[in-house]
């Protein structure tokens, strides 16, 4: 049955409830960011909990309506929405689109007069703030496809006037993900409090501001943190986003939810050593089940589960899949138990950007999942 994702929904409810904890201490809105993990049993332990839901795509929108998030709670991200993926988060009259162009300001506007409705938007502005993490999961410079630039917003502003089927209620941001570093959260902060300063100068009231996603997970040592600092992540908003009263902040948050309640198991299919003097285990799991590695570059831990209590000796390995790319590898010469054919393989933290990435490449089947 390997290779399965296993799920631990103890630890998964206790992330969800020290994220709840601090963001209701500030009175923050936070969305689940249905991207990182869309298994129906996930979904539900989520909405079940009043976490609101925002999605990439109408499909998301649908599988989040589905699943018990409530549309007036859902945000509707994404650089090219289709008509038809629009009009369907117009019939559910959802919370907010978040725009990311001029030009989508005009369909949907378009797209809501035909349906007589005004629909709620939130213009994504790209902040040109640059954190620390792969540049592949980089989206707030200003090199980047997202949102709608700092020197267009003029111009936004001055296309709005004539979109009578849109109301503007919010600005939004996301710079990236896998952030462990707080400075540059504390950045958007500031950036987000001026451009919303800018608007009420300009006599737009921002309602609220979204701050996206982005909080960071400890790949290396997922045992010993598996719960994300949320604290530290929403104080940093608190001691660095000035407010006007009646304005609400909301957060997008995908992977720091989901990350750490899964981990991969896979089956060793063979041990090997390469011409060059690499030792080799080969998995049933590959690039299909988890792409990150092959991606990004992306850590996850190993264990050896059928090593657990025994006195094996350390050898060093490198770790990689059965698909046929040369990237399909999971760790590269690392210390690790001895391993022999059979053995059970777990990767760790795969519960965000796992399942949801995965795919039938060499008509591989989709992996299941155990909860
Ligand atoms: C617009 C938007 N919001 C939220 C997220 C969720 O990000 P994360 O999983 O890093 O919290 C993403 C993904 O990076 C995103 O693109
Ligand atoms: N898929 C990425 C994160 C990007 C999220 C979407 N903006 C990952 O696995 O880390």
């Amino acid at each position: 049955m390997t290779p399965y994702y296993n799920y631990d929904i103890s630890l998964l409810r206790r992330t969800l409830d020290a994220c709840l904890n601090e963001a209701y201490r500030y009175g923050y809105q936070v969305h689940y960011a249905l991207k990182a993990n869309v298994e129906p049993v996930i979904l539900h332990e989520i909405s079940s909990r009043g976490f609101g839901a925002d999605c990439v795509s109408g499909w998301e929108v649908q599988a989040a309506v589905e699943n018990g998030f409530a549309p007036a709670k859902v945000v509707f991200a994404g650089v090219g929405k289709s008509d038809d993926e629009i009009n369907y988060a117009l019939e559910q009259d959802i919370f907010a689109f978040n725009c990311e162009s001029l030009q989508e300001l005009e369909v949907i506007n378009e797209l809501a007069r035909l349906k007589d409705k005004v629909a709620t938007i939130a213009l994504r502005i790209n902040p040109d703030v640059n954190p620390d993490t792969h540049r592949y999961i980089a989206t707030g410079q200003k090199e980047s496809k997202f949102g709608i630039s700092y020197t267009e917003v003029n111009e936004a502003l001055d296309k709005l006037q004539a979109l009578s089927n849109l109301r503007v209620a919010g600005i939004h941001f996301h710079i990236g993900s896998q952030i462990l570093d707080m400075s540059s959260f504390a950045e958007l902060a500031h950036r987000a409090g001026e451009i919303s300063d800018w608007f009420f100068e300009r006599g737009v009231a921002i309602e609220h501001l979204n701050m996206g996603g982005g909080l960071g997970v400890d790949y290396l040592e997922p045992e010993k943190n598996p719960i994300p600092d949320f604290a530290a992540y929403f104080k940093v908003f608190d001691d660095n986003l000035r407010l006007r009263p009646s304005q609400k902040v909301h957060f997008e948050l995908g992977r720091s939810l989901v990350a750490q309640c899964c981990e991969l198991r896979t089956k060793v299919l063979i041990t090997k050593r390469t011409g060059g003097g690499a030792n080799f285990i080969i998995v049933d799991a590959g690039m299909t089940e988890l792409i990150r590695p092959a991606l990004y570059q992306a850590h996850h831990k190993i264990v050896n589960l059928s090593a657990e209590g025994e006195c094996r000796p350390a050898e060093r390995y490198y770790i990689g899949g059965p698909i046929c790319e040369s990237s399909d590898i999971f760790a590269r010469d690392i210390e690790f138990p001895h391993t022999e054919r059979g053995d059970i393989l777990a990767i760790k933290s795969v519960g965000a950007y796992g399942s949801t990435m995965a795919s039938n490449y060499n008509m591989r089947p989709l992996a299941k999942a155990v909860f």
